[in-house]
């Protein structure tokens, strides 16, 4: 069966649950982060998320069809301490980001506010064997989240970007033959970050992501923001720009958003 394009396809994010009923789950992402209801934890403050990655570990960088996605194998690329009582592993990171003179595109909101993109860095917990099997565990994956804005450029993304030229389409991938340390797209203030339980923001929606959303957004250049809709997709009309490749916020039911700051 086709799987057309899970946000232009049907009703889009607001059909998901007919096909995956945990859509409408206690523990679904993204979420809007109201400030006046985060709750800072002194706990996270005491200890540290400690976020390594290396200049080594980012192996190629594939069109998913509803994202760029540079997928690593994680070497010297591990997440730990802050919430987390375990190891993380990083596997990949991707993005999502709205339309053309449009404010939306982020998948968390701060006040209501989206930010035109938002990156997320995926990691697994090496308690298993690897990516597939945690991807369905309650404490399986830990996505780090930054917020872009738009301001000076970001040399260190274009980089990334010059690729996009290369993966025009569903499936396609190139290897990554130069040094990227996905370090260089942390904000320059990453101490400061919310956390939440939640899921993967895709279909399979398993909520199985313990969310660390940075604080700081990246600035990155107004162009560099239209570049990322140069990557094409499938869409019901045919191949077209990839763009609104987000699932907007959901109800935050019963869960309180924990701050690393006061
Ligand atoms: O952070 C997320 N963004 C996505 O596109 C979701 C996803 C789905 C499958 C694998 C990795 C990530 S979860
Ligand atoms: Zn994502």
């Amino acid at each position: 069966k086709k799987r057309g394009n899970i946000y232009l396809s049907g009703a889009g994010p607001s059909a998901w649950h007919e096909e995956y009923p945990v859509a409408k789950g206690k523990r679904q992402s993204p979420v809007d982060i109201n400030t006046n209801k985060t709750k800072f934890d002194p706990k996270l403050a005491a200890d540290p998320l400690t976020i390594r990655f290396s200049d080594s570990c980012c192996q190629s960088i594939v069109n998913t069809g509803i994202s760029f996605q540079v997928t690593s194998n994680g070497a010297g690329c591990e997440l730990s301490g802050g919430p987390l009582d375990s190891t993380y592993q990083f596997a990949q990171f991707h993005a999502h980001w709205g339309a053309y003179l449009k404010t939306t595109g982020s998948e968390h909101t701060v006040d209501g506010v989206s930010y035109p993109a938002e990156l997320h860095l995926v990691h697994w917990n090496t308690k298993y064997d690897d990516f597939k099997d945690a991807v369905d565990k309650p404490d399986g994956l830990a996505v780090i989240a930054v917020f872009f804005k738009r301001g000076k450029e970001h040399p260190g993304f274009g980089k990334i970007q010059d690729l996009f030229s290369k993966i025009p389409a569903k499936g396609a991938k190139v290897n990554i033959d130069f040094e990227f340390n996905p370090g260089l797209l942390m904000p320059p203030d990453s101490e400061n970050y919310w956390t939440y339980l939640g899921s993967l923001t895709t279909p399979p929606l398993y909520e199985s992501v313990t969310w660390i959303v940075m604080k700081e957004p990246l600035e990155v250049s107004v162009e560099q923001i239209a570049i990322l809709r140069t990557l094409l997709w499938e869409t019901p009309n045919g191949v077209s720009q990839m763009y609104n490749n987000f699932r907007p916020p959901v109800p935050l039911r019963d869960r309180v958003i924990r701050a690393s700051f006061g």
